[in-house]
C-alpha cells in the first residue's frame, strides 16, 4: 500500500469549499468553463464506473414465464456455490429443462469488491442465523450468540465469502472414502476440482468456469513479518499449497478476476444463461416444501411475490440450499428423526435420524496483536479517496483485495505431522482505519466494551488479528426445528469447545501465536499481544496462563463460516448418514443433495472449493444415471421397432 500522499489536500476543507465552488461555477465569474467541463467529465466517468460494478446485465435474467406448463426435468433448489454448478452442468444437455429456485436476488455491488465482504453481513443479502447461547463458548459476543451468516443471493455464501480457494488435505478425502464413501478418495475427487477452475494465469483453460488468481498484495511488510516469523519457528514458507492444505505459510489464490469476485453464480450461471433457453432461473423464490408420493418426489412448493406456487419434477430434484437450509427444508418436509417431527406435529415422510446432526464447523478464536505503537502513520482520508478512484477506474488497489487475508498458515501444533490441526488467517488494520475494524467487529458480533477497547488501540497502533481456526473439531453441533413455521429460523447448537481435545488444540494454537510474537520478525514491528480486559478471566486467572487463555477462548469463539455435515453422506449401513455416496437421499428415488451439508467430516481448509467439487460430482452422477437410463430406454424402443 502506498502510504505517501502525493498532494496535500485537506479533505474537510475541500468538502466545505465545494458549495461555494458550485455557486461560483454557476455565476461563471471566475472560470471559462474548460476546467469545469473536465471535472464534470470525471464525475460522470466515476458515476458510470460505479454502475458498472454490478449492473443487472452481469447476472442471469429472472425467469417470469409460466412454471405450470410442463414439469421440469430437473429442479435445483438454491443457486449458491453448489447449486449454480449443478444447474449449469445439467443444462449443458439441451434436451433437459432445468429450473433453479433461489430465495435471493442479484448480489449487490459490495459483493464484487473483495475488501468489502464483511460489509455484507447482517443485511438482507445474508440469512442472519445465530447459534444458541452456551456457557462454554462465545460469551463475549452479543447475547452470547455466535453469528452464522449464509449468503442469500445468486452465488449464495460464495457471493459473501472471502474468496480463498483451498482444497483441503489428501487425508480428508481418503478419510471420507474409508468411511464407506466409495469414489471419494483424494485421487478420485481431484479431477473434479480441476474441472471446476481455470488455473492461475490460464485464461483459456478449457474446463473450468471459475477463474483463480492471486490477490493483489498490500501491506507487504506485514506479509513478510508473518512468513519470517513462521520460518524462525520452523514452519515452512510454501510457494503453493500443491496438495491441498499441507503445513506452512503461503498465499491462497482467490476466486477473483480483475479485482472482482468470481462466484459460481457468475462463472457457471451468468456466463451461460443467455445461450441456454432450457435453463430457467427464478429469483426471490423461497422454497417451502418438498411433496412426495411414497418415495417419489413429485413437486416443490415455493413462495414468490407473496404467492404460493408449485412446480412439478419429471426426473430429479437437487437440494443445494446449504448446510443450514437443506436440513431445515428436509425436516419441514417430514424427513428426519421420528421423535423431533412428532413433537412438532409434522407428518413423517421418511425416517432419517441423521438430518441436522453431525453439524461441524471451524470455530475461530481471534487474537489481536498490537504493532508499531506510536511509530506508524495513520491512514489519511486522501488515501481512502485514492483507493476508491483506483478501484472504480482500474479495479486495483486496496478495495480489490483483502489485505493480508490471503496469507494462510496451516500449522500442526504437535509438530508431529504435516497434517495441520489449526489454520491461521490474518486481518491487518492500519492505524486510524476505525471504519474497517468497526465493520469486522460488528460482523463477528463482539460486545460493545470489547469493540471500544480495540478501537482505542487503533488510535496510535496497527492491529493484526490472527484468526485461529480449529481444523478438526471433535465436538459436533446440531440443527433442529423450533417450529414447523418456516418463518422461524432453525435452532442451531454449536457445541463449540465442548470437547477437552478441542480446548487443548486451541491452547496449543494460542501458544504458537505467542511464540510468533517473540520472534525477531514480529519484535521488529513491536508486536505485543493485546490484553483485552475481560472481567471474568482477569479476576480468576493470571494473564497468559492456560486458565486465562481457555477463558479468553470461551469468550471470543466465532466462526470461519464453514458449517458442514448436516445431511451427511455415507453408506446405508450408517444410520446417521442421509445421502448415499452418489448423493441420493436414502429412501427416496429422485432427490439428491449437493452442497456443503453432505461432507461426512469437514475438510482441513476453507470449504468453498470442496463444495464446488461436490457439485461437479453430483452433476456427473446425474448425467451418468439419466443418460444411461435414456440410452436404455432408446434401446428398448429400437428393439421394439426391430421386432415389428
Ligand atoms: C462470510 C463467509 C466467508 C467465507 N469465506 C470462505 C473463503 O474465503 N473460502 C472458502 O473456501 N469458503 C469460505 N466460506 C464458506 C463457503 O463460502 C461455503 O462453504 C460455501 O459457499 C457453501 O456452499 P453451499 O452451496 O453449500 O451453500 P450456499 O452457497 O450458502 O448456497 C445456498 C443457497 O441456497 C439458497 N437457499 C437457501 N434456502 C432456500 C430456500 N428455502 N429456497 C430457495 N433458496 C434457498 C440460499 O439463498 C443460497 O443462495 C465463507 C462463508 C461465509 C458465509
Amino acid at each position: 500500500m502506498s502510504h505517501a500522499a502525493s498532494v496535500s489536500l485537506n479533505l474537510s476543507e475541500a468538502i466545505a469549499a465545494a458549495g461555494q465552488c458550485g455557486a461560483t461555477a454557476a455565476t461563471g465569474l471566475s472560470a471559462i468553463g474548460l476546467f469545469g467541463g473536465m471535472v464534470s467529465m470525471l464525475l460522470q466517468a466515476l458515476l458510470s464506473a460505479q454502475c458498472q460494478v454490478s449492473p443487472a446485465s452481469k447476472w442471469p435474467a429472472d425467469y417470469d414465464g409460466d412454471l405450470d406448463e410442463e414439469p421440469y426435468d430437473f429442479v435445483v433448489i438454491g443457486a449458491g456455490s453448489a447449486g449454480s454448478v449443478v444447474a449449469s452442468r445439467l443444462s449443458e444437455n439441451p434436451d433437459w429443462r432445468v429450473l433453479v429456485l433461489e430465495a435471493g436476488g442479484d448480489p449487490p455491488a459490495e459483493a464484487e469488491l473483495p475488501a468489502l465482504f464483511f460489509g455484507l453481513q447482517h443485511t438482507e443479502f445474508t440469512w442472519n442465523y445465530f447459534a444458541e447461547p452456551s456457557e462454554l463458548a462465545s460469551r463475549g459476543l452479543k447475547d452470547g450468540r455466535v453469528y452464522w451468516p449464509r449468503g442469500r443471493m445468486l452465488g449464495g455464501s460464495g457471493s459473501a465469502n472471502a474468496m480463498l480457494y483451498l482444497r483441503g488435505n489428501r487425508r480428508d478425502y481418503d478419510g471420507w472414502a474409508a468411511l464407506g464413501n466409495d469414489g471419494w478418495s483424494y485421487d478420485e475427487v481431484l479431477p473434479f476440482f480441476e474441472r471446476s477452475v481455470r488455473a492461475q494465469g490460464n485464461e483459456s483453460h478449457p474446463k473450468g468456469y471459475v477463474t483463480l488468481n492471486p490477490f493483489e498484495r498490500q501491506d507487504d511488510d506485514i506479509h513478510q513479518m508473518i512468513i519470517a516469523g513462521g520460518l524462525e519457528l520452523g514452519v515452512p514458507h510454501v510457494a503453493e499449497f500443491a496438495e491441498g492444505s499441507e503445513t506452512g505459510y503461503g498465499h491462497a489464490p482467490g476466486t477473483v478476476r480483475q479485482g472482482e469476485r468470481m462466484s459460481t453464480a457468475k462463472g457457471y450461471l451468468a456466463a451461460v444463461a443467455k445461450a441456454r433457453p432450457n435453463l430457467h432461473i427464478v429469483k426471490h423464490a423461497l422454497v417451502k416444501q418438498l411433496h412426495f408420493h411414497k418415495d417419489l418426489l413429485q413437486g416443490i412448493s415455493f413462495e414468490r411475490k407473496g404467492r404460493l406456487q408449485r412446480v412439478e419434477v419429471a426426473k430429479e430434484a437437487v437440494l443445494s440450499a446449504g448446510s443450514i437450509d437443506s436440513p431445515a427444508l428436509l425436516l419441514r418436509s417430514g424427513i428426519g428423526g421420528r421423535e423431533q417431527l412428532q413433537e412438532l406435529g409434522i407428518p413423517l415422510q421418511l425416517e432419517l435420524p441423521g438430518v441436522g446432526k453431525n453439524l461441524q464447523d471451524h470455530l475461530v478464536v481471534p487474537l489481536f496483536l498490537r504493532l508499531n505503537e506510536g511509530r506508524t502513520q495513520a491512514a489519511t482520508q486522501q488515501e481512502i479517496l485514492d483507493s476508491i478512484y483506483e478501484y472504480l477506474i482500474h479495479r486495483t488497489g486496496e478495495l480489490a483485495t483483502h489485505g493480508t487475508a490471503s496469507l494462510v498458515g496451516f500449522v500442526n501444533t504437535n509438530g508431529s505431522s504435516i497434517y495441520p490441526d489449526v489454520e491461521n488467517h490474518h486481518l491487518f488494520f492500519r492505524r486510524g482505519r476505525h471504519d474497517q475494524l468497526e465493520v469486522f467487529l460488528r460482523g463477528v458480533s463482539f460486545q460493545e466494551q470489547y469493540l471500544q477497547h480495540l478501537q482505542s488501540l487503533l488510535r496510535d497502533s496497527e492491529l493484526l488479528c490472527v484468526f485461529l481456526l480449529l481444523s478438526h473439531p471433535q465436538a459436533k453441533g446440531e440443527l433442529r426445528l423450533q417450529s414447523r413455521d418456516p418463518a422461524l429460523p432453525p435452532l442451531l447448537v454449536s457445541n463449540y469447545l465442548s470437547e477437552r481435545e478441542d480446548v487443548a488444540t486451541v491452547l496449543r494454537g494460542i501458544r504458537h501465536i505467542e511464540s510468533l510474537e517473540r520472534t525477531q520478525a514480529f519484535q521488529a514491528q513491536l508486536a505485543e499481544m493485546v490484553h483485552i480486559p475481560i472481567e471474568e478471566c482477569d479476576a480468576q486467572h493470571a494473564y497468559r496462563s492456560d486458565g486465562y487463555w481457555s477463558c479468553y477462548a470461551r469468550h471470543f469463539t466465532v466462526t470461519c463460516y464453514h458449517q458442514t455435515g448436516t445431511v451427511k453422506m455415507g453408506p446405508a449401513t450408517d444410520d446417521q448418514s442421509c445421502v448415499s455416496p452418489r448423493l441420493q437421499l436414502h429412501g427416496a428415488r429422485n432427490l439428491r443433495v449437493a452442497d456443503a451439508s453432505v461432507m461426512p467430516n469437514v475438510v482441513s481448509a476453507n470449504t468453498n472449493a470442496a463444495t464446488v467439487m461436490i457439485a461437479e460430482r453430483a452433476a456427473d452422477f446425474i448425467r451418468d444415471d439419466w443418460q444411461h437410463s435414456e440410452r436404455q430406454h432408446l434401446k428398448v424402443q429400437h428393439m421394439h421397432a426391430d421386432d415389428l
